[in-house]
């Protein structure tokens, strides 16, 4: 999708990683007004609770539960089924479960959706931002590029009926061209060039993620770890705007 001025807030999500709610009002009053989506993961999850999710939806903010489901078909179906209750925006599961297994957290999901209510986008994992090419060839014992890994996870995903995939901003333009244009990328790794890259391997700044066509970029530390959370997230829309509109 190309970048409007009026979606690009909706398109950056921000990932809280913290693993109390105070560490939570904490950041969200420093970024008050400026944010539309957030990322609520383990930590904060296996912190707080589903309470935790229903907060931030009364607070206005667009939720991406991230728990990232990976378990044989019915244990993914009935995971997806609970998480469904929750009426978040986005929620996702690890691409390498299988198409069986994404197939049944996709029903899952759509069972335990509130009547009337959209589904939550539901988002396959390929291979992780942190993963570069040669852990995952020799500690991972797996064969290839991780470009061809990634894609081939994004055509599986697509067969079981998912609304895209988490991949580095790197895969995106091929990741489109195998699974089409309308098959969504939500993209880690995010790194503008002031901050550190710390554990993760495969970073784009924030502009040349939407240069290169993601759909929704996931900032964590560049902008949570900042001394001032709202001008490192300023610095971030300023240079997006100016790169990509
Ligand atoms: O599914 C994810 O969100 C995810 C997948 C992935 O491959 N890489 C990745 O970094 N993430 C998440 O994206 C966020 C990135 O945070 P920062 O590295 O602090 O910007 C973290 O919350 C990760 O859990």
């Amino acid at each position: 999708m190309p970048l409007q001025p009026t979606d690009i807030r909706e398109r950056m999500i921000v990932a809280l990683d913290f693993s109390t709610k105070k560490d939570v009002t904490q950041c969200l009053a420093r970024l008050d007004g400026l944010i539309r989506y957030v990322k609520v993961g383990m930590e904060l999850y296996y912190a707080e609770g589903p309470a935790i999710v229903h907060y931030l939806k009364e607070q206005g903010l667009k939720v991406f539960l991230d728990l990232k489901v990976h378990d044989i078909p019915n244990t993914a179906k009935g995971a997806m089924k609970s998480l469904g209750r929750h009426g978040v925006d986005m929620v996702n599961v690890h691409a390498a479960g299988g198409v069986a297994m994404m197939e049944a957290a996709r029903e899952g999901l759509e069972q335990g959706t509130a009547a009337g209510a959209p589904r939550p986008l539901l988002i396959g994992v390929t291979m992780l931002t942190s993963t570069g090419q040669q852990t995952m060839n020799e500690e991972l014992a797996i064969p290839g590029t991780v470009e061809d890994v990634v894609v081939h996870y994004a055509k599986l995903a697509k067969q079981a009926g998912l609304d895209g995939v988490v991949a580095s901003p790197l895969e995106v333009p091929m990741i489109k061209q195998a699974a089409g244009t309308d098959f969504l990328t939500v993209t880690p790794g995010i790194r503008p060039l002031w901050a550190e890259k710390g554990d993760q391997t495969r970073i784009t700044t924030p502009e040349q993620a939407f240069q290169l066509g993601s759909d929704y970029i996931v900032i964590g530390r560049a902008v949570t770890a900042s001394p001032d959370p709202a001008a490192a997230w300023e610095r971030i829309v300023n240079a997006v705007q100016a790169a990509c509109l």
